[in-house]
């Protein structure tokens, strides 16, 4: 492990884990120790916080050797590999790390930085050691496939493993299907496919079942690619995997079209949304302008977060309204949305409305009187905001005989998310899986791999879970979206207030004993291990 940087944090060590000299004469896939009773919670991971000068604060990642600290480790491969030996610099530096925030003042303390991901020169793995898994779970998303496709390749290719198995149908796949062997050639051209070759799935999440399933199949390295549900799940099968003291890297790559996973800059297949929804934009567009008073209304994913409608309408410059979680909105009375489009068809003769499928949802609960029902994973069932939208736009024009219009609802929902991923999400999740794997070799587990302003970095589980990602009412992004769309605002004071603020949180570091384990890094310090001025 890299001892520049820092100093583990005391471990939760299960009583249950044998002597250390036991641990390494295990069978060389995996060191277990005796399966505990399911009843048995593992304890939440400890925070692992290095502070340095100036306010930095490093957020690290768990290291195998936290809890296995007799592991041995080995020259990484790569250095002799022909593709990258040429390269200066391959490895990543032990000291690198990447800052969560880059808009600064010349007084603001550094703030909270990530571990940077990449190729470390030492490895914990020998080629033939690793067993990895690989395992999809949520909805669908573009580039899931190329995730899949490269974590195989890559493995293969940069360390020599071939052993890679993929786990079919989600997290109940552990114990409730079989998996299947992947090999180059036999993920070779998935990357052209939409959806997952694997299978998805909601629901089904036996932390312990799975880490059964993961220490029965000497499963050394997993790969759990999903949603913020998903990375939540990921984050008990670590704990419990450090419980039993298992030699297993447990690995979280973000995916979900809605871009909901807070810190990262943006979730794969997101673009690719965005790109697709583009289609079902113009075709609202043709099909509004060819009537009179033709009014288009246009449904895009986004449960709790309305980044898809955003981007989608800043890109197309069509449209007209956009709604979203995010901002609430009225119907009736002055500066409601049915004066508005009144308006805008009164001014223009015809108009879009991109609405995200979780904005309005009290409304239509108000006026219908749904109970709430949930899916397999307890995610809120979303109810019909375009089919509702229309009706109410219909019902309050056809008190306007002298007003006739003509509207048409497109719901592309779930045809923005199965296409393939496009170009630059292609590239993105190489990237993704890439780092992903570089950090199990080296022996990080329990983090999340992203790009966090462009760098790709190790995040640990707990801050891409603790909240979601939002769409910034009070931000400048929404306001270019108004602008271009022109709409009301719908919002009063209050809710101004109330909304979340852009950059509200940097955790800041207390230095006592409990839910943080501060840890001092000379490296980072001024050379006696003391945190400089400004770093509290
Ligand atoms: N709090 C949690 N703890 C453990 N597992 C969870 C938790 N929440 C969800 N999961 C599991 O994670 C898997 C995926 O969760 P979910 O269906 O919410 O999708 P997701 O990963 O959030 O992706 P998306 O929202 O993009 O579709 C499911 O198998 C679910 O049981
Ligand atoms: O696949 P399902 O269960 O219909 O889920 C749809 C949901 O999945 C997402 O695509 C990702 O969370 C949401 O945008 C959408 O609400
Ligand atoms: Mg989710």
């Amino acid at each position: 492990m890299e001892t520049a940087t820092v100093v583990v944090a005391p471990a939760p060590v299960s009583i249950t884990q044998p002597p250390q000299h036991k641990l390494m004469e295990l069978k060389p896939a995996f060191a277990a120790v005796a399966k505990p009773s399911p009843a048995r919670k593992a304890k939440p991971a400890k925070k692992k916080l290095a502070g340095g000068c100036g306010g930095y604060v490093l957020e690290d990642v768990p290291h195998l050797t936290d809890y296995l600290p007799e592991l041995k480790s080995y020259p990484n491969p790569l250095q002799d590999h022909p593709a990258y030996s040429v390269v200066k610099q391959y490895f990543v530096n032990p000291d690198d790390t990447v800052a969560k925030k880059i808009v600064v003042h010349k007084s603001s303390a550094r703030g909270t930085h990530f571990r940077r991901a990449g190729p470390r020169q030492r490895v914990y793995f020998q080629p033939d050691e690793v067993t990895a898994a690989i395992v999809t779970c949520g909805g669908l998303c573009p580039g899931l496939n190329t995730v899949i496709r490269e974590l195989v390749c890559g493995l293969h290719d940069m360390y020599g493993v071939s052993s890679i198995y993929g786990i079919e149908g989600g997290y109940k796949g552990f114990y409730a299907r079989n998996t299947v062997e992947l090999t180059p050639r036999s993920v070779n051209d998935i990357h052209k496919r939409g959806g997952t070759v694997l299978g998805t799935s909601r629901g089904g999440q036996d932390t312990a079942k799975i880490v059964d399933s993961i220490q029965d199949r000497g499963v050394n390295q997993v790969y759990i690619i999903g949603g913020d549900g998903t990375q939540k799940g990921a984050a008990s099968i670590h704990e419990e995997v450090q419980r039993r003291g298992l030699k297993c890297a447990v690995v979280g790559v973000p995916k979900t079209i809605d871009n909901d996973i807070a810190v990262i800059d943006k979730s794969f297949g997101f673009d690719t949304a965005v790109e697709e929804a583009q289609r079902a934009i113009n075709a609202a567009h043709v099909e509004a302008e060819s009537a009179e008073n033709g009014i288009g209304v246009v449904k895009l994913m986004g449960r709790n977060s309305g980044f898809i409608a955003m981007y989608a309408t800043l890109a197309s410059r069509d449209v007209d309204c956009c709604l979203i979680p995010e901002s609430p909105f009225f119907l009736d009375g002055k500066g409601g949305l049915l004066e508005f489009v009144e308006k805008r068809l009164r001014d223009n003769g015809h108009m879009v409305i991109v609405v995200a499928e979780g904005a309005g949802q009290d409304l239509i609960a108000k006026s219908m009187n749904f109970a709430d029902t949930h899916d397999a994973s307890g995610n809120k069932v979303l109810l019909d905001v375009g089919l509702w939208l229309s009706h109410k736009i219909k019902e309050h024009f056809k008190k306007k005989p002298s007003f006739p219009i003509t509207l048409k609802y497109i719901d592309p929902t779930y045809m923005i998310r199965a296409v393939p991923s496009n170009a630059s999400d292609n590239v993105y999740c190489t990237l993704l899986a890439h780092s992903a794997l570089h950090g199990a070799m080296a022996g990080y587990t329990g983090f999340t791999v992203a790009p966090v302003n462009g760098r790709h970095a190790y995040i640990p589980f707990y801050r891409i879970t603790e909240k979601q990602n939002k769409v910034v009412i009070t931000d400048r992004m929404w306001a270019r979206v108004l602008c271009s769309t022109n709409q009301p605002c719908f919002l009063t004071h209050e809710d101004v207030e109330g909304a979340a603020g852009l950059d509200e949180e940097e955790p800041h570091m207390p230095l006592v004993e409990g839910e943080y384990a501060l840890v001092r890094s000379p490296s980072m310090c001024n050379g006696n291990g003391h945190l400089c001025s400004g770093a509290a």
